[in-house]
């Protein structure tokens, strides 16, 4: 039997494609309904690996994510970017006029916004997973739904394309990223070459400089900065950070500067840079 991979979704999902490419098709998918149910099935030991979307080039930062990595102290060891179309699709027959309501997940229905806002007869309504409503509407004929989906859920579950590629900007990209639990055997490997960083910091006058002007000394490439309030302590926030660099050096000594400046440093992972 092939070993498994964690999925938020079912198959045909945006997250079952970025499996399937990044491993090559030598994992099975192992689906689940959301990000929390992903993180426990590492937890618990179900799976070694997941798949988990970080952010979209349209809809920006899925934002629980980033504490759900830190808080459950698991680690990334890679990304991948996956070009994001969206197709609306339905059962056979119907037209765009007959669809009355689409149902797709939140992060798929923003990246259509627009494209509603021309047929403003349809009711968006949020969903677990984009794939997974086009398997029920097929499953159970439903008409009157559309689904926004993908190519490959179209055919897994054949549905017709009503309207192609719905998404705002044509060029949509979702960073997916690689995550384990912390394996503590395992050694950094020089040949990474990207960081996610956490840290907290006072609010003093420049700390965030201190710290940014550290990377740039150590030639670390910011790509990515985030901020999330810590919910302990109202109005104080953690910074996260991806940062690329070409000596594996040079980070190291910005990981021994930033561990002394700033507060509960962490390295979240060290993995390949995979925009290049
Ligand atoms: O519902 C899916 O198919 C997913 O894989 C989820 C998801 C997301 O979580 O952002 C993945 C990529 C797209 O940006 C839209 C939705």
């Amino acid at each position: 039997m092939k070993n498994t991979v964690a999925i938020q979704g079912i198959q045909g999902s945006f997250h079952h494609i970025v499996a399937d490419n990044y491993f090559a098709n030598s994992l099975e998918v192992l689906p689940c309904e959301t990000f929390d149910a992903l993180v426990s099935q590492l937890l618990e030991g179900k799976t070694d690996i997941a798949v988990m979307a970080i952010e979209n080039s349209i809809a920006g930062s899925i934002i629980p994510n980033y504490a759900l990595i830190d808080t459950n102290d698991l680690q990334i060891v890679g990304e991948y970017y996956l070009d994001i179309q969206h197709h609306l699709m339905a059962l056979e027959g119907q037209s765009i006029s007959d669809i009355k309501e689409v149902h797709s997940h939140p992060m798929a229905l923003l990246q259509c916004k627009e494209f509603f806002k021309m047929h403003p007869h349809i009711k968006l309504v949020e969903a677990r997973d984009t794939a997974d409503v086009a398997r029920k509407i097929s499953e159970e004929n439903i008409t009157g739904i559309g689904a926004i989906a993908s190519e490959k859920a179209s055919g897994l579950f054949g549905l017709p394309i009503v309207a192609e590629s719905i998404q705002t900007i044509k060029h949509n990209e979702t960073r997916f990223v690689i995550i384990q639990k912390i394996n503590p055997e395992k050694s950094e490997d020089e040949s990474k070459n990207k960081a996610s960083l956490k840290f907290e910091l006072s609010s003093k006058r420049g700390s965030l400089a201190t710290v940014l002007n550290v990377m740039s000394d150590c030639r670390l490439n910011l790509t990515k900065i985030q901020s999330l309030p810590i919910i302990a302590t109202p109005w104080k926030y953690s910074f996260f950070v991806d940062v690329t660099f070409e000596a594996y050096s040079d980070f190291e000594k910005a990981k021994s500067l930033l561990n002394l400046m700033a507060e509960n440093f962490k390295v979240l992972g060290v993995y390949k840079n995979a925009r290049l």
